[in-house]
């Protein structure tokens, strides 16, 4: 290792300090974006007003974001009252502020194009570790900090050390990045990367599309990650362009170096990964999908800040398409937001869910945290393309989830228990008009 050698993690949080930095230093450095939700924002806005008084500032509102999402729409009296606590304060203090109609907060984050590779950025929501999939360090903090960080604009932070996970090779038909990493999970545990970054390479990370990288970012704190990082490449750059209508110009320094120190690697042969599915009730509880197949499910879940993006729920469709669901089986479809919602609509797939039997929800967090429609009861067994499968997690504490991609999601609902999406006569129906920003899988 020269001693010169760092990490993208390194790299971004040298930069936002002003000073070189390495794993185990502390900086402060200035947040480019930071999003608070219904759920967690009137905390933040309590902390704010008792820390700055009556006549308090907001550092820089132009990088504050909040969306309402959690209950969306406001499914009672308590969620109705929180929304506009947080629309009244981003009026005061001149703050964004999305809908109800427009969807997670990480989804909207990176559509309204306040993600870019190499921001630091922060959420009062543990899945901020999405960003990375975009090659910036995001991360999830309490509302405390949140509400303090509205008034001074900055934070300090640790370095994290990194842990790098790394596929080579091409992925066989029918697994995905979802598959990737609940294998990433089981094979370090739910705290294998506490405090760390999780840095994903390797050639089968780099042929994947944006959307699936997403995914790993995403589900890097369901192994206590700090962040989850992709090096941004072209790729990314597009998908800028086309998804966020931004302009940005890749900076080539923006990778880790060859030779810089990680604390562990881990490495997979793409065509050794089969589809995995998280048992219940922890993610980490990976397994290649034969040893649970034939496992009855009352409902499919399809939606969520991991899964819940256009081609996940085209996934689906291109399995339901001219079919019907198991009729002992309900499909929940919940898109990540209005523009999702909105491309289902243009391109026929919410046509061809509807018609197969799923109820189709306003965009939103839906049931996956256990707040919004469509909870499990008792008895329930779900599969859910989402993160996190708790006790508890989607409704009853009886009731258990299974974690998967959409495409073992929608070969599940098609036969009502769990099915290997490998080998079914999937089709991807072009007539679905709008292509993916790199013509992903
Ligand atoms: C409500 C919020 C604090 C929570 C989180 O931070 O993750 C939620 O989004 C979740 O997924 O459990
Ligand atoms: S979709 Fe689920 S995991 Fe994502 S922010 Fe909403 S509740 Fe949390």
């Amino acid at each position: 290792m020269s001693s010169s050698a760092r990490t993208i993690t390194e790299k971004i949080l040298s930069t936002k300090a002003g000073r070189e930095v390495t794993a185990g230093d502390y900086v402060e450095a200035e947040i480019d974006a930071m999003v608070g939700h219904d759920v967690t924002g009137p905390l933040a806005i309590e902390v704010f007003e008792s820390v700055t008084g009556e006549d308090g500032t907001v550092a820089n509102p132009e990088n504050v974001v909040f969306t309402l999402d959690h209950h969306a729409p406001a499914d009672g009296v308590e969620a109705a009252n929180n929304h506009n606590i947080v629309r009244d304060f981003a009026e005061t203090y001149g703050t964004h502020q999305y809908e109800i109609s427009d969807g997670i907060c990480h989804q909207v984050m990176i559509e309204e194009g306040f993600v870019r590779p190499g921001d630091l950025i922060i959420g009062a929501d543990s899945h901020s570790t999405t960003y990375g999939g975009l090659g910036a360090f995001g991360t999830g903090v309490g509302s405390t900090d949140l509400g303090t960080v509205f008034a001074t604009g900055e934070l300090w932070f640790r370095v994290p050390e990194t842990i790098r996970f790394e596929v080579e090779g091409a992925l066989p038909d029918g697994v995905y990045a979802k598959d990737l990493i609940l294998r990433f999970i089981g094979d370090v545990g739910f705290d294998g990367a506490t405090y760390k970054t999780a840095e994903y390479g390797g050639s089968a990370i780099a042929d994947l599309p944006i959307h699936q990288r997403l995914v790993l970012s995403n589900m890097a704190i369901e192994m206590g990650g700090k962040a989850g990082i992709v090096e941004p490449d072209d790729r990314t750059v597009t998908y800028l362009e086309r998804q966020s209508g931004l302009d940005v110009s890749l900076d080539p320094d923006l990778v880790s170096d060859p030779d810089a120190d990680y604390e562990a690697v881990y490495t997979y042969r793409g065509s050794d990964l089969a589809p995995q599915v998280s048992k219940p009730s922890n993610p980490e509880n990976a397994v290649d999908i034969d040893e649970v197949a034939g496992t009855p499910v009352d409902q499919v879940f399809v939606g969520t800040c991991t899964n819940g993006r256009y081609e996940d729920i085209r996934a689906v469709a291109d399995v339901l398409k001219g079919e019907q669901i198991d009729s002992n089986t309900r499909l929940i479809v919940v898109p990540a937001s209005k523009t999702v919602y909105q491309t289902c609509l243009e391109t026929g797939v919410l046509e061809t869910l509807v018609d197969a039997g799923a109820t189709f929800q306003s965009a939103g967090c839906g049931p996956c945290a256990g707040y919004h429609q469509g909870v499990l009861g008792d008895d329930d067994v779900c599969l859910a393309t989402a993160n996190r499968n708790f006790p508890g997690r989607e409704g009853s504490m009886q009731s258990q989830v299974y974690l998967a991609s959409p495409a073992t999601a929608g070969a599940t609902a098609l036969y009502g228990e769990i099915t290997d999406p490998r080998g079914l006569e999937t089709e991807r129906y072009d007539d679905y008009a709008v292509a993916t920003a790199e013509g992903g899988r």
